[in-house]
């Protein structure tokens, strides 16, 4: 699914309503009752009590004004507050005339905030897409008196004062609201942890948008829903043997973090690779032997950490990192195996796939020489910090989406950068984030099993390198909401999310 900019969308309602011959007050209508749909599910009108819908001069104000008469109608108990202007959209107008003359309006002034007893039911229709700048003097004022009130805020479109895709002072005027719900595709601004705040559970409802206008529109951001991940594992074909899935290796583990090299094993041969070789050091033969007897080991000739590289011609993918540990010997392994993987021959004409995750990131961080070794399409696993490693320290959500962008770009790689909504870069500047997981998987351990999820994909000849990765970004996070089911977020475990791989493969 695309993620448009706030111009963009403003050419889709344009065009939705050149293509569908509608009036513009129609589309509004149509948003007003997908919104008013949403609300009639999650509040029943005993539960509701008053009703404050608070309307701004625009288009958004308009829906806000529709959703009164929609509420009023269906016998909830409204009422109106509207921000004074010199100026109305038509729409606004059109639905300021067709209010329900029984229905309470005020206008607001300086002197005259409107009463928000805390519990009451607020809807947020201020400001949309439509705001051009920071809210200043009485619109500031009345998000601020909204915000400390204790109400229950449900913003229409998004919360008033934030813009739909670019960064602002952290002390501009933005109402937090506890639902945002918005129409047909969701917005930058849901997915940055900066926003969490203000835009509280957001929701998208679909008002049948033309299709046609958002396929033939580019943007840098899209989100990986259901919907977009249907269908995305091949079927294994009948007459299939192991060869045909690919044999991974991954290299990982040192004295104290074996169980991060387990982690990553299990995961990959939950994730049907065809056969897996670990390479652990010495310390981590028995206990690979014994708790993961599908995978074959390759024992390392220091006890405590990776110092060797083995023949690499055997494999299809290669995954390096967890539980690594940051020894000088281990860094000349990476450096080797970077160095073998861009080498093409004959017998392998494209770059052996990669994937590189917590402590070789760090390595790389630290020898950043190393990242122009890294051949197209490596796939690198930071969490933010990791990443500022390799870069530089982001200024916010929305600098840091920047950095990423460009790093993806320059080194022709796809970054997994971890978190709520992970966001995946790709050599063509291309930001997918995704839509499953949970706030129970950030524990440890979570990311040494999305890297042997990705080991099993890219060692899957029948995947594309993106495709292999938004495929494990995805399952990853729902294997964790599968697991979650059981265990809730606090109980649960990396393990966990192991064991709910399958699952997960089994619904895409
Ligand atoms: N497809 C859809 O998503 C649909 C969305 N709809 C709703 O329309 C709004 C966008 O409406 P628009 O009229 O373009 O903008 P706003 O209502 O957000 O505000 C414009 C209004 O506000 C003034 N203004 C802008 N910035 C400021 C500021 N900082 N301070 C004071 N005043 C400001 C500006 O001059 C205008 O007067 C979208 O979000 C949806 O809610 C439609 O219903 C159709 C379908
Ligand atoms: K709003």
């Amino acid at each position: 699914m695309k993620i448009l900019s706030a111009a963009q969308t403003r050419l889709l309602d344009q065009a939705t309503i050149a293509e569908q011959h509608l009036t513009s007050t129609a589309l509004m209508e149509r948003a007003a009752s997908a919104f008013a749909e949403w609300f009639f599910g999650r509040f029943d009108v005993d539960d509701a009590g008053e009703i404050l819908i608070l309307c701004g001069p625009g288009n958004n104000g308009g829906d806000g004004l529709a959703v009164a008469r929609l509420l009023y109608q269906a016998s909830y108990a409204v009422r109106v507050a509207l921000l004074p202007a010199a100026q109305h959209s038509p729409d606004w107008q059109h639905n300021r005339q067709h209010l329900p003359a029984a229905l309470p309006v005020a206008e607001i002034s300086a002197d005259q905030l409107p009463d928000i007893p805390a519990g009451l039911l607020v809807i947020d229709a201020l400001f949309g897409t439509g705001l051009s700048r920071p809210l200043e003097g009485l619109p500031a004022a009345v998000v601020a008196h909204l915000n400390q009130a204790k109400a229950r805020v449900v913003a229409i479109d998004i919360p008033s004062g934030l813009f739909t895709d670019a960064p602002q002072a952290a002390d501009t005027a933005i109402v937090k609201a506890d639902h945002t719900v918005s129409f047909s595709l969701p917005k930058l601004a849901f997915l940055l942890p900066q926003n969490a705040e203000y835009v509280g559970q957001w929701h998208v409802r679909d008002i049948q948008l033309s299709g046609q206008f958002i396929a033939d529109t580019a943007t840098p951001w899209h989100y990986t829903d259901e919907a977009t991940m249907r269908g995305a594992l091949p079927a294994r074909p009948k007459f299939s043997h192991k060869g045909t899935f690919g044999h991974a290796l991954l290299l990982a583990g040192s004295r104290g973090k074996i169980g991060a090299a387990m982690l990553a094993t299990n995961a990959c041969l939950r994730s049907g690779v065809g056969l897996l070789t670990v390479q652990v050091p010495g310390c981590g033969y028995d206990i690979l032997q014994i708790s993961a007897p599908e995978a074959m080991c390759l024992t390392d000739p220091h006890l405590d950490f990776i110092s060797a590289l083995p023949d690499l011609k055997p494999y299809q993918a290669v995954g390096i990192g967890p539980g690594l540990g940051q020894d000088a010997a281990s860094l000349a392994v990476l450096r080797q195996l970077l160095e073998f993987a861009s080498t093409t021959s004959e017998n392998r004409p494209r770059p052996l796939p990669l994937i590189i995750d917590a402590d070789a990131l760090n390595l790389l961080g630290q020898h950043r020489e190393l990242l122009a070794l890294m051949p197209e399409n490596t796939v690198l696993t930071p969490h933010p910090k990791e990443f500022e490693r390799l870069t530089e320290k982001a200024r916010d959500d929305y600098h840091r989406l920047e950095l990423l962008r460009n790093f993806a770009q320059q080194y022709r790689c796809l970054v997994v950068l971890k978190g709520a909504y992970t966001c995946i870069a790709t050599p063509d500047g291309e930001l997918h984030f995704n839509s499953t997981g949970n706030p129970g998987m950030a524990t440890g351990g979570s990311g040494d099993v999305l890297t042997g999820l990705l080991l099993a994909l890219r060692a899957d000849a029948r995947l594309l390198p993106f495709q292999a990765v938004r495929l494990g970004v995805y399952a990853h996070g729902l294997a964790g909401d599968l697991a979650a089911a059981h265990t809730g977020h606090a109980g649960l475990v990396a393990g966990d999310i192991v064991r709910h791989i399958g699952p997960a493969l089994m619904r895409v």
